[in-house]
């Protein structure tokens, strides 16, 4: 048995935020228990529950303990209560606050095609059957964190958000997803728009001169309008995909739906410093507190925290494979339910992941 103890602390955040970062709270306590470590939990405020609590969406005390946790598990943050609040006051600020506090740059956003949704998914079963890609996001550079300002102009506003980023900030995303495509033994798409942004020019000039490196991974560019085109026309040329922050942001929703649903998507958000875990989804205001809400996209980025803050690999395949059965079995929140399916709410599919894993 190891010794090992962990600081993990819990982010619950906003509408489906609780309910899903209980399921993934769950989730460690049974990897734990099976693998033999202990956790010490410290849940937070973040977002609107900020916002109420503190009257700042980024508490000092919450960014405190997150530094100092070994990773963090966030739900997800924001809500029409909280939509009026300007830009830097809002729950939206907090998130990535946390973010670029955390230095946590490289978002990997795996997309994955379980085969028991095949038919989930909106579009022809042959055509998302094997899906199995990776996007890499740029997570705090970009149009999300350039200046932003407006200002008075002929009777009306002017409004400008800028999108900036240095060589540097380029080029340890691109070696990132460089080594990710080198690692899987997949091509790299870099995805662009270069023939009208200046950063997205120089995003291929580092491209270029990266790719020297990777004399072994094939590489190509491709402008962003056509990507989000490609993704749903063929899905299954594509390996790993290293993109700018907005466009990873907006291509990620896109690619949720080869899965069936945006639920599914987990995240792993990597810097030097603690790890920041997150389901691609938002705060889901529309079916909050029903228990209605598809937890695997949580439990699935708990899987990506022990593969790549814990050190425990086989925890992230034994939940895999544990949500693998839970599909297979036929167990369906209401996102992934198809006519005559029988719906699960967020608590049973849960306990039947729980129930599956298979950890020695
Ligand atoms: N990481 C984060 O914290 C994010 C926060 N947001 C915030 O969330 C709020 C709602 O944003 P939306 O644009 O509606 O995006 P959303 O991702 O919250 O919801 C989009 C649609 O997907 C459904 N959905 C999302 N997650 C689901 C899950 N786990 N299970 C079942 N259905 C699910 C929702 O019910 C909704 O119909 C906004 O305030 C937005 O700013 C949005 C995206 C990311
Ligand atoms: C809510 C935004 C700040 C972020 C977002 O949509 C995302 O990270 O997927
Ligand atoms: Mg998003």
């Amino acid at each position: 048995m190891s010794e090992k103890v962990y600081r993990l602390v819990l982010l619950p955040g906003d509408g489906i935020g609780p309910e899903v970062v209980q399921a993934g709270r769950r989730l460690i306590e049974a990897v734990a228990g099976a693998l033999g470590h202990e956790v010490i939990f410290e849940e937070h405020a973040i977002g609107g529950a900020a916002i109420e609590a503190f009257g700042e969406p980024l508490p000092e005390g919450t960014l405190k303990a997150a530094r100092e946790a070994d990773a963090v598990l966030l739900g997800a943050v924001g809500g029409p209560k909280w939509d009026r609040l300007g830009g830097d006051r809002r729950p939206e600020a907090g998130l990535l606050g946390i973010r670029k506090a955390l230095g946590v740059y490289a978002n990997l956003r795996p997309v994955r095609a379980y085969t028991p949704l095949l038919g989930a998914s909106p579009l022809r079963r042959e055509k998302v059957e094997g899906v199995d890609l990776l996007i890499v996001r740029e997570l705090t550079g970009g149009l999300y964190f350039g200046p932003k300002r407006r200002e008075p102009i002929d009777g009306g506003t002017r409004v400008v958000d800028e999108l900036v980023y240095t060589t540097a900030e380029i080029e340890r995303i691109v070696r990132l997803g460089f080594d990710a495509a080198r690692k899987a033994g997949k091509a790299l798409t870099s995805v662009d728009k270069a023939n009208v942004l200046e950063s997205s020019r120089h995003w291929r000039e580092v491209v270029e001169r990266v790719a020297t490196d990777y004399p072994d991974v094939a590489f190509g560019h491709m402008l962003v309008d056509n990507c989000a085109m490609q993704l749903v026309r063929s899905p299954n040329q594509f390996g790993v995909i290293v993109t700018e922050n907005m466009f990873g942001d907006i291509l990620s929703d896109e690619a949720a739906v080869l899965t069936g649903s945006i639920g599914m998507l987990p995240s792993a958000s990597l810097g030097d410093g603690p790890g920041l875990y997150e389901p691609v989804h938002g705060s889901a205001p529309d079916i909050a507190g029903q228990g209605l809400a598809n937890p695997l996209g949580t439990m699935l980025s708990v899987g990506l925290m022990y593969r790549f803050s814990l050190n425990e690999p086989r925890a992230d395949q034994a939940i895999v494979r544990a949500v693998d059965r839970v599909l297979e079995e036929g167990y369906r929140t209401a996102d992934l339910a198809g006519p005559g399916d029988r719906i699960s709410r967020t608590e049973e599919i849960t306990e039947a992941v729980l129930e599956r894993l298979e950890l020695e």
